[in-house]
C-alpha cells in the first residue's frame, strides 16, 4: 500500500533518521515512536509528501508519490499536529469546508460520533481544546480515503474520547484501511495488526 525506501531526514544539522524503510499494509495500524524531537511529525509529512526527504522515497501502490500526488492525495486523510480547524466557522461549517457535498445529516452524525451533539453550530474559538480535536476527529467519520495519516490525534482527549478514537481506527483497519499515527499516548491492545517504529533520539550530522 505505503512503502517508504531508505528515507533520510536531515533538519537543523542533525540526522533525523537515515536510510529508514517501511511498508505499511492495509488493515494495520503503525505507531512511530519516539522522544520529543526525534523526528516523528518529519516522517509524518514526508510520507504525506508535504516534506522531501534528502535521499529516498516514497510509493503508494508501487508508484512514487511524487508521480501520482492527485491519486494519492485522493486516498490520503492528513491529520495534523494542531487541531487544523478554522477557530470563526462553526463546527458544522468546519466540516461542510472539507466535505463540502455532503449532506448536514452526515456531518451531524460525524459530530454526533465524536460526542459533539448540541455544538454543531457553535463556532470553534469557542470549543474547549479537546473539543476542537473533537471537529477535526470526526472527519474520520466521513472520510473514504484509504490512508489516514494522523499526527498526534490523542492530544487534548479524554478517556472517552480515546477509546472513541481508537474503536474508530479499528474498524478503519479492519475494512482494509490502513493507520499511520504518532502518539505518546499509550495505544490499548487493538484487534488488528499493530505495528511500533521507534525512531531513535537524533545524532548531529558529520
Ligand atoms: N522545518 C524545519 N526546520 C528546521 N528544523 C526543523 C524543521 N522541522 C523540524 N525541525 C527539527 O527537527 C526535529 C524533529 O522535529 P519533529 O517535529 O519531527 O519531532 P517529533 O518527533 O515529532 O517531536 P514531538 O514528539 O515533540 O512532536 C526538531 O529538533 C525540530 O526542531
Amino acid at each position: 500500500m505505503l512503502e517508504a525506501h531508505h528515507l533520510t531526514c536531515v533538519r537543523d544539522e542533525r540526522v533525523l533518521f537515515e536510510a529508514l524503510s517501511l511498508t505499511v499494509q492495509p488493515g494495520e495500524i503503525v505507531q512511530i515512536a519516539g522522544v520529543n524531537g526525534a523526528g516523528k511529525t518529519s516522517l509524518l509529512r514526508i510520507l504525506t509528501g508535504l516534506a522531501t526527504p534528502e535521499s529516498g522515497n516514497v510509493c503508494w501502490q508501487g508508484e512514487p508519490i511524487r508521480r501520482q500526488r492527485d491519486v494519492f492525495h485522493h486516498q490520503l486523510l492528513w491529520l495534523g499536529h494542531q487541531p487544523g480547524v478554522k477557530a470563526v466557522l462553526t463546527a458544522d461549517e468546519n466540516l461542510r469546508f472539507y466535505h463540502p457535498r455532503l449532506s448536514q445529516d452526515a456531518r451531524w452524525a460525524a459530530l454526533a460520533a465524536t460526542g459533539l451533539v448540541g455544538y454543531e453550530d457553535v463556532p470553534v474559538a469557542q470549543l474547549s481544546a479537546g473539543q476542537q480535536r473533537r471537529v477535526a476527529l470526526a472527519r474520520l467519520w466521513l472520510s473514504d480515503a484509504a490512508l489516514w495519516v494522523l499526527d498526534e490525534p490523542f492530544t487534548a482527549l479524554d478517556v472517552a474520547g480515546i477509546e472513541t478514537l481508537t474503536r474508530r481506527l479499528e474498524r478503519h483497519a479492519s475494512r482494509g484501511g490502513a493507520v499511520v499515527l504518532t502518539t505518546h499516548h499509550p495505544l490499548r491492545p487493538v484487534n488488528c495488526p499493530l505495528r511500533c517504529i521507534t525512531l531513535n533520539a537524533p545524532e548531529a550530522a558529520a
